[in-house]
């Protein structure tokens, strides 16, 4: 049966876009052109809907409503939203509400089916779509590479051409983006891939070793060469010699691999033949090898060479989409490798707060932060403090943000970084607790720290340099006191930003109900998505 996509979305064109992709690709498609009538079709389908691809921006019960509403009513139902160009804070705020995933408007039809496809697979509904990739699994293929983005899509479709050839391929790429997982799908996925598979890291080797190492050599070939030693061009013959770290081979020795790359010969230290072989190469390196080049570190013929076939692998922050679905992946990997809960998922607020990281070290160090959370989670849930370090680095990403938005000072924004034991609360700072207009309010609770020093430029004297920390100004810059109706916005506001836009814990807290937020929401003119800003 095909899977079963609810499309939501105020455009008509969109929809009809939307509708075409997914049915051509043999999806079954029901339309809802705003929030209410999506919430309905759901609750009438009981369970029907594999998917849904929801607009955030609709008018009356927009997408971040629907979401609220789904992860109390359909838990289950994958959400994938639609979002600007560049909003990661719109994108944090729908996982936050328990998105599944985001897809960047204009949405592409590959990226569309196949966050689709990923979402379809992970929520375990399945019902075998044409999104599902064909072809049986294959260990170290292309099957154990999670992919959400269409850059990471694009290069694999490009892995996947390289590996049906010989052509010597280059992965570029930073440390840590998954240059030797694809180098390995590439050989598995090759006709070698029942020869060897030898891998060299090139970078650890000490220098004076590399050769021997590569090429091997006789007893006797130098001091301390006891034994013969075979090497690795001849033990990878027949089949794949992957070379990572390329950029790290030191000249003397790139000149022998360029003969044995030309040639297919290879020269073993102390013999006095040479040997053929056959040989298929892939390199990597996280270097940029035409600077290598330039600057004299790396031979321009071995280059043209080897670089027949280049494949840039971006970042992870430059792919972002693939964030949710690497994180749930590691998530279901190291709770079976832990023999934890097959049960055990990523809160909406940790996922909201791993799709914001940057993610220096790529998806090694997503992969890392991910396992050290499921040895440390005593429940089955994985929430956001048990990722102190994302925490901190997202502390500082929004503080500076806001800094930036209010005209902070730099030096009252440095003041302001989270303890890593206070991560899993929501990330403020009483810098954070203003909220742009002439009346600083100080937030307060077990949630953020003091820090009295701070006084912004603005603030009025009735607040500056005392213990008010949570109170609002009573008192206008005019001297008399506020408008009950400016002091209640100011709160609202506030009591967003605080909650990070979670809408029933602000009603709860406020004590007040949904659809009376909501309300006052719209008599503001308050943005859920950006409580802070001030109309001009
Ligand atoms: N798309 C992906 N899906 C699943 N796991 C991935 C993906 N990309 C990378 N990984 C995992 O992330 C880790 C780092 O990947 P890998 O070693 O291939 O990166 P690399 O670019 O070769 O890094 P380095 O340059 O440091 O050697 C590995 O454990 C790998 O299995």
């Amino acid at each position: 049966m095909p899977s079963h996509v609810l499309i939501v979305d105020d455009d008509p064109v969109q929809r009809r876009l939307l509708k075409g992709t997914c049915e051509r690709s043999g999806l079954k498609v029901d339309l809802a052109e705003d929030g209410e009538s999506a919430m309905s079709m759901i609750k009438r389908s009981a369970g029907g809907f594999d998917v849904v691809v929801l607009d955030l921006v609709m008018p009356g019960v927009g997408g971040i409503a629907v979401l609220e509403w789904m992860a109390e009513n359909a838990p289950d139902i994958p959400v994938i939203v639609q979002t600007g160009q560049g909003g990661i804070e719109t994108v944090v705020r729908a996982m936050r509400a328990g998105a599944h995933d985001f897809a960047v408007k204009p949405v592409s039809p590959e990226r569309l089916l196949l966050a689709i496809g990923n979402a379809v697979r992970s929520s375990g509904g399945a019902k075998g779509g044409d999104t599902e990739r064909a072809g049986g699994k294959r260990v170290g293929g292309f099957d154990d590479i999670v992919v959400a983005s269409p850059a990471m899509d694009r290069i694999l479709g490009l892995a996947r051409r390289a590996a049906v050839s010989d052509i010597p391929v280059v992965l570029e790429g930073e440390s840590g983006v998954g240059k030797e997982l694809i180098a390995k799908a590439i050989q598995s996925e090759s006709a070698r891939r029942t020869k060897p598979y030898v891998t060299v890291n090139c970078g650890a080797i000490p220098e004076n070793l590399v050769e021997s190492i590569l090429f091997g050599h006789e007893k006797g070939a130098f001091t301390g060469a006891v034994d013969s030693h075979m090497g690795k061009f001849a033990e990878a013959d027949q089949g794949t010699l992957f070379l990572d770290e390329i950029g790290d081979l030191p000249t003397d020795v790139q000149v022998k691999l360029l003969r044995a790359v030309q040639d297919g010969e290879i020269e073993t230290i102390g013999s006095r033949t040479k040997r053929k072989v056959d040989i298929r190469l892939i390199s990597a390196t996280h270097k940029d090898l035409i600077e290598e080049v330039k600057a004299g570190r790396f031979r321009e013929d071995l280059y043209y060479r080897l670089n027949v076939f280049p494949i840039h692998v971006p970042p992870l922050r430059q792919r972002k989409e693939d964030i949710p679905e690497l994180a749930r992946h590691f998530t279901r990997r190291f709770a079976e490798a832990t023999g934890r809960s097959p049960t055990l998922t990523l809160t909406a607020d940790a996922m909201a707060l791993l799709t914001a990281h940057d993610w220096p070290g790529n998806i090694r160090e997503l992969e890392n932060a991910v396992h050290r959370a499921v040895v440390l989670s005593e429940t089955d849930r994985l929430t956001a403090d048990l990722f102190p370090q994302v925490s901190d680095s997202c502390t500082s990403y929004r503080v500076s943000e806001l800094a930036d938005r209010d005209r902070v000072s730099a030096g009252q924004a440095a003041r302001s970084e989270a303890s890593r034991n206070e991560a899993q609360a929501p990330a403020l700072q009483p810098e954070d607790g203003w909220i742009g207009s002439a009346y600083p309010a100080r937030e307060a609770g077990p949630h953020t720290r003091q820090d009295a020093s701070a006084v912004s430029a603005g603030e009025h004297p009735a607040v500056r340099g005392s213990d008010m920390a949570g109170a609002l100004a009573a008192i206008s810059p005019t001297g008399d006191v506020r408008p009950l109706a400016d002091v209640e916005e100011e709160l609202i506001r506030f009591a967003l930003h605080f909650y990070r836009g979670q809408m029933s814990e602000v009603a709860r807290r406020l004590g007040i109900g949904r659809s009376t937020l909501y309300r006052k929401l719209k008599d503001y003119q308050i943005d859920p998505g950006d409580p802070l800003r001030v109309a001009a």
